[in-house]
């Protein structure tokens, strides 16, 4: 098939990287499509943090191609240019404590742009709505939240230079099923209203069923598949299927009647 020019936010060409003689990503390729909802799947230390951060230009790679909406990403000149192209939520939140909500929201502005403090605070209202928050929660301090209202508040910062593509690393991680389910629902609006490209990192076997438009299965450095969750559950790759069909995932999946 034809690839159409501008297809894709993200494209990993024969990507490796690797720390000392330790190889994570061995000639891995990759592409997510504008608009869509990757989810990334992979064992405990098998590189899917590494992937991400090398994508975003945090850690430099021994060889391979690396595009993002069709910009050419090079680890020593990457963060300030890409300010605004993507937005990103790490795992634990990382807000900063000694900073209220609003200031949180507001850190990538003041990184980026000279806008004035009533702009500033109208854009963090904005945010902290489009994310499920109230304005008065923009007061409170990273100590006076929960697990949700946490991610909730990250995500706010990630969006806070209205990104094409958001990176999420295991966003619902520590929440309950309702929250987590909650969070899911809040990603999907967004992609749907803003048009977002989402990148997530999970092991949320829920979150890949209910949110993901396609799975891709990191294993031995490489994507060994991807596809819509229903064609994962099909693959063959060994690791793919213990993932999905081990004990534990069997669990969660509805028994036949
Ligand atoms: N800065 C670094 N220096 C050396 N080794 C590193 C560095 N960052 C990651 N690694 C190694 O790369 C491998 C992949 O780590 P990574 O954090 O990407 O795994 P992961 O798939 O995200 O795991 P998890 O699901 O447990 O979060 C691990 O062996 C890790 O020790």
């Amino acid at each position: 098939m034809q690839e159409r020019v501008g297809q894709f936010a993200i494209r990993v060409r024969d990507l490796v990287v690797g720390f000392r003689r330790h190889i994570v990503i061995d000639h891995l390729t990759l592409d997510v499509q504008r608009g869509e909802i990757l989810g990334l799947v992979g064992a405990s230390g098998g590189g899917k943090s590494v992937l991400m951060r090398t994508i975003i230009g945090l850690i430099p790679r021994l060889g391979g191609e690396i595009e993002v909406m069709g910009s050419s990403i090079d680890h020593d000149r990457t963060t300030r240019s890409a300010a605004g192209r993507w937005g990103i939520l790490f795992q634990q939140g990382a807000l900063f404590s000694s900073l209220t909500v609003r200031q949180n929201i507001q850190f990538p502005l003041r990184e980026n742009l000279v806008l004035s403090d009533a702009l500033m605070d109208e854009i963090a209202t904005a945010k902290l709505e489009m994310v499920g928050l109230k304005p008065e929660d923009g007061d409170k301090f990273p100590s006076e939240l929960s697990g949700g209202m946490t991610k909730r508040v990250a995500l706010a910062r990630a969006l806070a230079l209205d990104p094409a593509i958001v990176f999420l690393d295991e966003p619902t991680s520590g929440l309950d099923p309702i929250a987590a389910g909650d969070f899911d629902a809040l990603i999907r609006t967004l992609q749907k209203t803003l048009g977002l490209t989402v990148f997530m990192v999970t092991h949320d076997l829920a979150s890949l069923n209910t949110v993901c438009d396609r799975v891709a299965a990191l294993a031995d450095g490489k994507i060994v598949a991807i596809g819509p969750m229903r064609e994962l559950l099909q693959s063959e790759h060994s690791w793919v299927r213990a993932y999905f069909h081990g004990k534990r995932s069997q669990m969660l999946q509805p028994k036949a009647s």
